[in-house]
C-alpha cells in the first residue's frame, strides 16, 4: 500500500504538488497520469524520501519510506532510468544493487533474464546504452529485492512497441500476485491497458481519481448521425455537454437519453455508442487543458 495524505511541495511562491491525496493498493496497478510539468515525478521523489513534502505525508507498507529497513527489499523504485554512472556496465550496477541489499548473486542473472538484457549487453557500459535498455535495467533493478511495491515513472519511454506490451505483462503479473505498482505517464494509451485505477493530476492538483472502469462509464457518449452539426444544436438545447469528437460527437449522457432524442427530432443515427477509452482521453485533455504547455504557450 502507499498513501498519500494532503501532499503539498512548494518551490519558492510555485506549488508543484497541491494537497494531493490517494491511495494505491496491492493486487492492483494504479496509473498515475498528467501532462509535462503536472507534478507526477515530484510527488513520486516524495514517497521515495529524496524530496521533502512542504505539508503533508506519504507512507509505503505503512510507514514513511525513510523509516522502512533495507527500503529496497520492500519498494522497487525506478525514478529516471538515465540517472545511472555511465561508466559502469548494467552487471555492475545490479551486482553492487544485490550487495547494498544482501543478496544472493544469482538474483542478478535472474533480473537481466527476465528484462531481456542479454550476457553481452549486461556487459557494455551504460553510458552506450539504448534509452530502452536503461529502462529495462532500471526495471531489473527495482525489482532486485523481490519488493512488494513498484513506484515506476515513465518506465514505458523510450520502449518499443514489443518492449511495452512486455512490461504490461510484467506487472499485471506482479500486481496479480498481490503487488502493489504506481505507474507514472503522460499519455493515456501507454497505461490504460494494464492500469485498473486512475489518478489524474494537473497543475499539481488531483483533477480525477477511481477505478478505471467508474471512469470510462462516466465518460460519456459518442454518436454520429446524418447531420452532427445540427444534432449537436438539439443535444445542447436539451441541456447536454457536447464536444466534437475524432468522429462525431461526445456527450456527457447516456446512449439512451441520446437516442431518445435523436427519435424524438427524427434524427437518423449512425453509430451510438459508450465512448469508453476515446471518451476517457477526451476527458483527460479537459481535465488538463489548463495545464498543457501549448495552451500556455498559445
Ligand atoms: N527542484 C525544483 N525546483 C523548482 N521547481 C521544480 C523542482 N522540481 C520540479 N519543479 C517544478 O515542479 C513542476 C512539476 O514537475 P514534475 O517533474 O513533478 O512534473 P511531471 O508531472 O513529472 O512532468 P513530466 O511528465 O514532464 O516528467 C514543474 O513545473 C517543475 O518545473
Amino acid at each position: 500500500m502507499i498513501t498519500a495524505e494532503n501532499l503539498t511541495k512548494r518551490y519558492g511562491g510555485y506549488t508543484a504538488v497541491d494537497d494531493v491525496t490517494f491511495e494505491v493498493r496491492p493486487g492492483t496497478v494504479t496509473g498515475f497520469l498528467g501532462p509535462n510539468g503536472a507534478g507526477k515525478s515530484t510527488c513520486m521523489r516524495m514517497m521515495c524520501g529524496l524530496t521533502p513534502p512542504t505539508a503533508g505525508a506519504t507512507t509505503v507498507l505503512g510507514k514513511p519510506y525513510a523509516a522502512l529497513p533495507n527500503p529496497g527489499r520492500h519498494v522497487g523504485v525506478l525514478l529516471d532510468a538515465s540517472a545511472q554512472h555511465t561508466g559502469r556496465t548494467g552487471r555492475e550496477v545490479l551486482t553492487l544493487g544485490a550487495m547494498v541489499m544482501g543478496l544472493d548473486r544469482s538474483r542478478v542473472d535472474e533480473m537481466l533474464d527476465l528484462v531481456g538484457l542479454t550476457e553481452s549487453e549486461s556487459g557494455r557500459r551504460i553510458g552506450n546504452y539504448s534509452l530502452g535498455m536503461r529502462q529495462r535495467l532500471g526495471i531489473a533493478h527495482a525489482l532486485l529485492g523481490d519488493p512488494q511495491v513498484l513506484i515506476l515513472d515513465e518506465p514505458a519511454n523510450g520502449l518499443d512497441p514489443a518492449g511495452i506490451r512486455w512490461m504490461r505483462g510484467l506487472l499485471r503479473g506482479y500486481a496479480d500476485e498481490g503487488g502493489t505498482v504506481l505507474l507514472s505517464s503522460h499519455l493515456l494509451h501507454e497505461i490504460e491497458v494494464v492500469a485498473d485505477e486512475l489518478v489524474v493530476i494537473g497543475r499539481g492538483r488531483i483533477v480525477a481519481q477511481g477505478s478505471k472502469a467508474e471512469l470510462m462509464a462516466s465518460s460519456g457518449t459518442t454518436v454520429r448521425t446524418t447531420d452532427d452539426a445540427a444534432f449537436a444544436g438539439r443535444l445542447q438545447e436539451a441541456g447536454l455537454q457536447v464536444t466534437a469528437a475524432p468522429s462525431g460527437l461526445l456527450v456527457q449522457a447516456e446512449p439512451l437519453q441520446i437516442g431518445t432524442l435523436a427519435a424524438t427530432h427524427g434524427v437518423v443515427l449512425v453509430e451510438l455508442k459508450e465512448a469508453g477509452s476515446a471518451g476517457l482521453e477526451e476527458m483527460f485533455l479537459q481535465l488538463t487543458a489548463d495545464d498543457a504547455r501549448e495552451e500556455v504557450a498559445a
